[in-house]
């Protein structure tokens, strides 16, 4: 066993064992909820330069496979875990969860109170974090100093360290019936698969496309990806946002792609206490009152109450979409314009799958604008 600690910024110390890679890593830690779907927790972009920290105490028991992940690599900075599993069962696992991690020179850290933890992250709030292992395992002191110089999330940048360098065709199954013009914040394989069922053509354009380049692809309608990093950061998305929605070209948004729109309306957003990241998060459409079940990684918020109703340069919007837990915005529709967009996670990888209609809303949309 090689002894890990996981340092807070605050000076509270969580002592384990090293879990995978051994080493050091840095980030902003926050809690995941979710009980399965650890693969493609670890793989999805918008947790890069987070260390997530698993509530469910058993973690790794159905190994890594070669057929879940949610995008080249693994992205989270660190993964904290309470039981890793010994010996992981599944019949599509290829190697452990640990060796995977390890190959990858992901560091973690197992065998932490990682119940404490995650309480003492409700009530401080998300916070800059690192594990540390081996020979970067040195003094209290020093440890607690490298957290105190590490980077906040707060102003952080990260969209174009995750998307893609060259445009790619994900093709649609069967016949084509629309194109869609994919902006990769930190998108997921997840949602063109999704949009490749219902017939949709993705284009996935990297961050720094232009209108030219959207146009270039004759797309039926833009989508706005998922993404890590703060959105009061995504000032190129946000202007090519207000393109889109000027030319009244139907738009889609996922996520950060929600914090993109909400920002191109004129709202701002800000940093909630501690984020929702889970697969079981209620959210409440403000028309109907019903509530769907959804996956949900995020640790921004576009400011505005629920089922509000507001003006903006392209017409009126609505809040559609809020948590039912604690009232944050969870989507927004624009009322005179093609355009909407969820804080949650339609692709539901892995999660629930209420919300997967949404792409057949995004569809619908499209069609109605030829
Ligand atoms: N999954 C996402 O797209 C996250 C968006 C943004 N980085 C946030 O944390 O709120």
């Amino acid at each position: 066993m090689t002894a890990a600690a996981l340092v807070l910024e605050d000076g509270r110390i969580f002592r384990g064992e090293a879990f995978g890679s051994v080493g050091s890593c840095m980030g902003e830690v926050v809690f995941s909820t979710g009980m399965t779907g650890y693969q493609e927790t670890l793989t999805d972009p918008s947790y890069h330069r987070q260390i997530v920290v698993a509530t469910a105490p058993q973690i790794g028991n159905t190994g890594w496979n070669d057929e879940d992940d949610e995008s080249q690599r693994i992205w989270v900075s660190g993964y904290a875990v309470r039981d890793p599993a010994r010996v992981p069962s599944s019949w599509r696992s290829r190697r452990s969860l640990p060796e995977e991690l390890d190959r990858q020179d992901v560091v973690g850290i197992a065998g932490l109170d990682t119940r404490t933890l995650t309480r003492h992250i409700r009530e401080r709030g998300a916070m800059r974090a690192g594990i540390f292992s081996g020979d970067r395992l040195r003094s209290d002191e020093e440890l607690i100093a490298e957290v105190a110089a590490s980077a906040e999330m707060v102003g952080a940048d990260l969209a174009g360290d995750v998307t893609t360098t060259e445009p790619y065709v994900v093709p649609a199954e069967g016949q084509r019936r629309f194109t869609v013009a994919a902006l990769d914040l930190g998108i997921k394989s997840n949602t063109p698969r999704m949009l490749a069922e219902r017939g949709i053509e993705t284009h996935v354009l990297p961050l720094s496309a232009s209108m030219d380049d959207l146009l270039a692809v004759s797309p039926d309608g833009v989508f706005l990806s998922n993404g890590p990093g703060d959105p009061a950061t995504a000032d190129h998305a946000v202007e090519l946002t207000r393109q889109v929605l000027d030319r009244r070209m139907p738009l889609f948004g996922i996520c950060f792609g929600n914090q993109i729109l909400g920002r191109a309306l004129g709202r701002d957003t800000y940093k909630l206490p501690y984020g929702h990241r889970g697969i079981n998060i209620p959210v409440i459409d403000a028309e109907t009152g019903r509530v769907a079940i959804t996956a949900q990684n995020h640790g921004f918020a576009v400011e505005g109450e629920p089922g509000e109703r507001f003006d903006t340069d392209f017409g009126r919007a609505v809040v559609s979409h809020h948590c039912a837990n604690d009232g944050a915005v969870e989507g927004l529709r624009l009322l005179e314009t093609p355009a909407f967009s969820v804080q949650y996670h339609p692709e539901a990888a892995a999660g629930p799958h209420d919300a997967a209609p949404l792409f057949d809303s995004f569809a619908r949309l499209m069609s109605e604008a030829r």
